[in-house]
């Protein structure tokens, strides 16, 4: 079945039922080294994992590593450019629960994304990276406690689909005259626009499925938060690309309002609602020129849409909704993309879940991270129905590979959150707790601890996995 790896000898598969793991006390999981600082983090990381799964069930669980190649390594075990072998995939589809270090992909030119590969391979359709605050973690923000997010990324399409030709190209060529000549002349509302003849050319495509199963597991994943976290923020750039992020926030709000009707309020329905509440004498028209401050200034057909919208509302939800009950449901507004990297500064406390396409929440989960103490503290999972593969947010970072000297906790974290998918909680706090009371005693590497002050001497990748689990007593 494999070619150069081979599976260890003790240990079974993680199966899925329903989208759900069922995991055995003696999982194999294989994992990816990674590139670059891959070499130091990957280590450190399983040394800690397997620490905390030690101390927290006594042998009772244990997982059976399986090392698989990707990347760098994977050219060097099966040859010139086999950077994403045939075995590394037969392994995951078979296995199903994976974690990895970073994959290098170069700018420009060369071979596409095998992190994207391996996302949309394995339709990994959700990117999870949660971005909260460790005591004592230091930080460009004043109040970096505050924050307290879960980036929920669509992580297999729009401009990651990778459907693009470079500049003078034949099919660019062709493209471009088709579109200028044909297409935009025959849609009006494009007017005289052209394509600049040097261009090259990208496709964004947004789906309504894709769309809607990411907003689906966001909703899902809001239920289970403690009540006042209970909050799914939409974050597109609506306003200039209507029909691809517009529809990504218009096909959200469907899918809340449908289904998960009694479970959501829209942030609109919850104004309405509130507007109704603090004066029950509200004719429709007034509650309208509440929601939308500009309502006097606009045409008759679109006052009246409003209108009609504060009826619908008030006639379909006010029974389950009404009289406050909506301060208990999943609260699903949406803000534009631009807008959400000010707010996650200006008011981090009024967030919680945002769910965003794929290039909005790999811009936004890079900033959130840094907010908490940089991309050393950022973890992430990319999870689908069959499959979930944990990552970190940051990348292989070249410049400090092979020096023991980066921060592993991004990829220690993803391992926190794969153990707490297998259900395996008592050893995810272990890690949780070591992490923390390190970084709070001030043993940290060099990323935090030149922001530290006074500062501090920085302890290697490997000095800080061995803080961590010394913590976990
Ligand atoms: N999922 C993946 O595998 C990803 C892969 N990549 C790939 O990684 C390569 C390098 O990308 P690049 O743009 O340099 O981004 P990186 O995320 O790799 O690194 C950028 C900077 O972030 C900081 N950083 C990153 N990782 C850590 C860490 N573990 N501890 C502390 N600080 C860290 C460092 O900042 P400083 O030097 O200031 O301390 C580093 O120079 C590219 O080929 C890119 O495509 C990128 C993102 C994700
Ligand atoms: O695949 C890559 O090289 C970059 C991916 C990335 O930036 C991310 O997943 O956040
Ligand atoms: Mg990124």
């Amino acid at each position: 079945m494999y070619e150069k790896i081979t599976p260890p000898s003790t240990g079974s598969k993680i199966t899925f039922n329903n989208g759900e793991p069922i995991v055995p006390d003696n999982p194999i999981i294989p994992f990816i080294r990674g590139d670059g600082t891959g070499i130091d983090i990957w280590p450190a990381t399983q040394k800690v994992l397997d620490a905390a799964v030690e101390v927290a069930y006594k042998g009772k669980r244990k997982i059976s590593w399986f090392k698989v190649y990707a990347g760098d390594e994977a050219c060097e075990l099966y040859g010139t450019y086999q950077y994403l072998p045939q075995d590394t995939l037969t392994a995951i589809q078979e296995y199903g629960v994976a974690i990895k270090g970073p994959l290098t992909t170069p700018i420009g030119g060369g071979i596409r994304s095998l992190n994207v590969a391996l996302r949309q391979i394995f339709d990994l359709y959700a990117c999870v990276r949660p971005c909260r605050y460790y005591a004592g973690t230091p930080s460009p923000h004043k109040n970096p406690e505050k924050l307290d997010v879960i980036v929920y990324r669509e992580n297999t399409e729009d401009i990651y689909l990778g459907i693009e030709w470079r500049q003078g190209s034949e099919i660019a060529n062709t493209l471009i005259e088709y579109l200028n000549k044909e297409l935009i002349p025959a849609t009006p509302e494009h007017g005289k626009k052209q394509i600049p003849l040097d261009s090259g050319i990208g496709i964004k495509p947004i789906s309504k499925n894709g769309s809607q199963r990411l907003v689906r597991r966001a909703i899902k994943h809001a239920l289970q938060l403690p009540k006042h976290k209970q909050m799914v923020t939409l974050v597109h750039k609506g306003n200039i690309m209507k029909y691809t992020e517009g529809a990504f926030r218009d096909w959200g709000y469907e899918l809340a309002t449908s289904e998960f009707r009694q479970e959501c309020v829209t942030e609109r329905e919850s104004w309405i609602l509130g507007n109704k509440e603090k004066n029950p004498d509200l004719t429709p028209q007034a509650n309208a020129r509440m929601i939308d401050p500009g309502f006097d200034a606009l045409t008759e057909e679109k006052k009246a849409q409003i209108v009609k919208e504060v009826e619908t509302v008030l006639n379909s939800i006010w029974e389950t909704h009404g009289n406050g009950k909506w301060k208990d449901k999943v609260m699903v507004n949406d803000r534009i993309a631009d807008s959400i990297f000010q707010q996650i500064q200006t008011r981090p406390d009024e967030y919680s879940i945002l769910a965003t396409m794929n290039l909005n929440g790999d811009y936004l989960s890079d900033a959130a991270a840094a907010i908490v103490g940089g991309l050393g503290m950022g973890p992430g999972a990319n999870i689908g129905d069959q499959c979930a593969v944990f990552e970190a947010t940051h990348g292989t970072a070249p410049k400090h590979a092979g020096l023991d000297r980066v921060n592993p906790g991004s990829v220690i974290l993803s391992g926190v959150m794969m153990l707490e998918y297998l259900g395996w909680q008592e050893a995810a706090d272990l890690i949780k707790k070591g992490l923390g009371d390190a970084i709070a005693n001030r043993q940290v590497t060099y990323d935090l601890a030149r922001l530290m002050e006074p500062p501090v001497e920085p302890l290697k990748c490997s000095e800080f996995a061995e803080a961590i689990v010394k913590h976990f007593s």
